[in-house]
Order: structure tokens, then sequence, then C-alpha cells
């Protein structure tokens, strides 16, 4: 089964290339409700902790999109179960040569995990020679190496183009620290081979993680499993994006395990097993950045149910930071609501620890009425593509006053017009562009379906908070759209 925008393997390569997608352009100011699907960051990593656990671990509302998707293909390599909650009772044992009720194939449509609940049931021991696609998604080419190498046999890892240029060497440093064989080029690039053994023993490992918070987060998710005391120590400049970090230590909390603070940027992890959980996905607050920013940006309202009262998602900022740009928002009852009823004036803002949320942020600054500064992300050089150079480039393609910094962007004022607004593949360079179109008539994002990455119904989703009641879409289940 495919799902718009990637296979259930997570393959772009075999989605038709994407039309031009005008962002529509309102006349009156946006007002609605969106709800968002579940969070990519928090998705990815329960299903690697449930693989990584002793008993079955439940999902509950997780997202559905390519980066879920390569993580289920990727752990399912390996070994691991990852089915429905419930499957249909199309899993029939009465059919000749069926499988015992349950223990569907991967390539049962009855068992496609593309929807709903998930139940993951961990392998006894992760399988070797296998080869692993991670697409573009960060949180599968930094999470499942550490868990490859407790595999036994070699796995092999390759992604997208844009993937073969996200840096990766510090996590093969801090596995070779380990002891682990890790066969590359010697770029500190995929593609490259983890060879396990089966087993890995603890030590201190000292790598600079300036580049991604990610090298931290995928060495503490798979510690426990380790033989001994794992210590992981970030050596070098600024470690970014400290709340995924958090997320990472919060997540594995929820599955028993203890994580030690041994230093400003140090973490150990004791030995210890890994318990299934029951978790129910909160929605991905950063996925709803490009609808809160359409109510500040055209002068209205959106709401965004299930809003988290407490979380380690970086999203929770977005109240302060579009506040920066002269946003108002209150939570009630659970729902976050970000009015927007003033000029979008520019800021001075620090993005180093919400640094995914800067492609949005920087859409804001671009119609706003002063300067804006972006600090603290350098590191987006290596995102989904050099985030720096894409803003700057599509910016300046529609008129707009834009340079980059050492580590960020300054923004000015300018008179926008419309043109083409490449995504560069990049999910939140796509939304950024249509941000940008709900004021500036005729952007035309070149592949909307990068959206996919982490939120396929992106444009539905859009079209339907700007126009609610669209001739032609009548028969779409509202929820759907
Ligand atoms: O651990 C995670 O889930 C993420 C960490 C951050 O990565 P970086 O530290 O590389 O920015 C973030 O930008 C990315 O979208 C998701
Ligand atoms: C940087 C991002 O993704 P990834 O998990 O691929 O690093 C992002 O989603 O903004």
């Amino acid at each position: 089964m495919q799902i718009r925008g990637y296979s259930r393997t997570g393959d772009r390569a075999a989605v038709p290339p994407a039309r031009a997608w005008v962002a529509p352009t309102p006349e009156h100011p946006v007002h609605g409700t969106v709800t968002v699907p579940g969070s990519k960051s928090l998705t990815n990593r329960e299903l690697l902790l449930a693989a990584l656990a002793s008993g079955p671990s439940t999902l509950h509302t997780p997202l559905h999109s390519r980066d879920t998707a390569l993580m289920i293909e990727a752990l399912r390599r390996l070994g691991t179960r990852i089915e429905p909650l419930e499957p249909p009772p199309a899993v029939a044992t009465t059919l000749p040569g069926a499988l015992p009720a349950g223990l569907a194939p991967a390539s049962d449509p009855a068992s496609d995990p593309d929807t709903g609940d998930l139940l993951v049931i961990p392998a006894e021991t992760f399988r070797g020679a296998v080869s692993i696609d991670c697409g573009l998604a960060g949180t599968v080419m930094r999470f499942v190496p550490p868990v490859a190498a407790l595999a036994l046999g070699p796995v092999g890892f390759d992604g997208d183009a844009q993937a073969r240029r996200r840096p990766m060497g510090p996590l093969i440093e801090g596995l070779r620290q380990l002891g682990v064989t890790v066969a590359d080029d010697g770029r500190g690039r995929l593609p490259f081979t983890v060879h396990g053994e089966g087993r890995i023993r603890a030590g201190h490992v000292r790598i600079d993680a300036s580049a991604s918070s990610q090298f931290v987060s995928g060495l503490l998710l798979a510690a426990a499993r380790y033989e001994g005391d794992t210590v992981i120590e970030h050596v070098g400049g600024t470690l970014p994006s400290l709340p995924h970090i958090e997320m990472t230590v919060a997540t594995l909390a929820e599955h028993g395990v203890t994580v030690h603070r041994a230093g400003p940027t140090a973490w150990r992890v004791p030995e210890q097993s890994i318990a299934g959980a029951d978790v129910r996905l909160e929605p991905d607050l950063s996925n709803a950045a490009p609808f809160l920013a359409a109510a500040l940006v055209t002068g209205g309202s959106v709401a965004v149910p299930d809003w988290p009262a407490h979380t380690t998602q970086v999203g929770a900022l977005l109240p302060e930071l579009l506040g920066a740009f002269g946003a108002r928002s209150e939570l009630v009852d659970g729902t976050l609501t970000v009015h927007g009823d003033g000029p979008v004036h520019g800021a001075d803002l620090d993005l180093s620890a919400a640094g995914e949320l800067a492609p949005t942020i920087a859409a804001v600054a671009a119609l706003a009425d002063s300067p804006t500064t972006l600090r603290g992300i350098a590191h987006l050089r290596g995102h989904e593509t050099d985030r720096l150079a894409a803003l700057e480039s599509d910016l300046h393609a529609l008129g707009g006053d834009v340079h980059q910094t050492d580590d960020g962007l300054v923004i000015a004022p300018a008179v926008l017009h419309g043109g083409e607004w490449k995504a560069f593949a990049d999910h939140r360079m796509a939304t950024a562009g249509a941000v940008i179109g709900l004021v500036v008539p005729e952007v035309r994002v070149d592949d909307i379906q990068a959206t996919a990455k982490t939120l396929p119904g992106f444009a539905r989703m859009w079209a339907r908070l700007i126009d609610p009641e669209p001739t032609g879409l009548a028969d779409v289940p509202v929820e759907a759209r």
C-alpha cells in the first residue's frame, strides 16, 4: 500500500515527480482549528525503544509519514515485529500456509501499519546481513546504527542523495570508541556498514555533537543494552537542540530507564533492561508551526487541540517565538490558540534549542515590518538541506532582503513578489513557502510532496484551514482532509 508521497518503505523514488503547488493566498484572515498528527521525534523514539525493550509495547496515535515508515521498515529488517494494534479479521489462520494468528508477514496488506495504533514485539536477537534505507530521516540514520551494533552480522546504511551530505562522523566515531567496527569511506557520511557482534562493552564516549544533538540521542537510546556503564560526553562547540536530548531522556524514563547527568553535556546510562510501554503520542508541535504562523501573518486565529501542558517538544516554544513577532496565544482546556491582531514585527532570536522551527520563523520574519536576526543555527547547514542557504536563495527569488551570518540569518523588510519556492526535498522548506504564500500571491512551491517526510496530509490540511468549505471536497471526511 502506498500513501501520498511515500511508499511503505518510505521510498520517494517511487513517487512521480511533483508538479508545482501554488500556495493559496486567502483574501481574508485565516481562522480555524487544526488537528495535528503525532510527533515524528516521539514516534521514532518510541518505535526504537519498543524494539529494544524486553517485552511488547503499544503505540497509540503514532505519526504515519515517510520518516516513521522508514523507521518501521528498518526495525522490521532487524527482526522486530510491528503490526496494527488490532489486526483486522482478514489475517485468518485457516488460509493454506497461513502464519499463526497475529504473525502476519511484512508484505500482507491486512497487516499494513500505515495507519492507526501499533503493536511492537521486540526480536530476541537483532538480525544482521540486512541493509537499511534511511531516506532523509535524521532519526533513522542517527538512532538505528547504535541498535544495529547489537545485531549479529553486518548492517548496511544508506539514504537519499541529500542524506549522503548530512553529518554522521561523530556517531561513527562514538561507535568505534565502543569497539564497534564501522566500515565507511572515511568521509563521515552515509553510506557505511556497522558490523554487529551481538553485544557491546560499554565505555566512555567523547564526541563533538555540535552538528546534531541526534548523535547524543542515538547513543543514549541504545546504551542501556550495552554491557556496563556508558558515558556519552559532548566535547566541542555549542550543543544544539537540548530539548531533544531531554526528550530522549524522558522517553527512556517512560520505559523505566534511568539516565544520570554526568556533567553539563555528559550523560551516564547504566546497563539495565528497557521495559515495554503503552504510550500515547503527543501531536507534532513543530508541524503545528506553519498553521499557527498562518494566524499571525494573516491577522486571524488558529487553534490546535491536544496541546500538551508539559512536553519536551520544542514546539512548546511557539507561543513565545511567535509572540516575539506580535502574536498573542492562549492555552485553554488543552487547546492552544494563536491570534494575529496587529502588525508583524521583526525579532532577535536565538533558535539553537529549536532549530527545526527556523524555516517557519524565517518565513514569518520575511513578512515583518522590521528586521529579524536568527542566531544559534549554524547546524541547520546539515539538516535535510542546507537550510540557511535554501532560505537565503528562496527569499532572494521572491525579492527578499536576507543574508546568512556565521550562525544564522538576518532578514530585513522587503516588498515580496511571487515566484518559485524550492523545497529542496525539505518538508519544512515546503511549509515555509506556504506561509509566505498566504500573503504574497503566486508563490509556487516546486515539491509540496516533500511534506510527506513528517506530514503527508499537509496540502489538504492547509487548503481546509484556508477554505473550510471548498467545492469538490464535500465527500472527504473532515478529519481526513
Ligand atoms: O532528535 C530529534 O528528534 C531531532 C533533533 C533535532 O536535530 P538537530 O540537533 O540535528 O537539529 C531536530 O532538529 C530534528 O528535527 C529532530
Ligand atoms: C531536522 C529535521 O529532521 P531530521 O529528523 O531528519 O533531522 C526536521 O524535521 O526539521
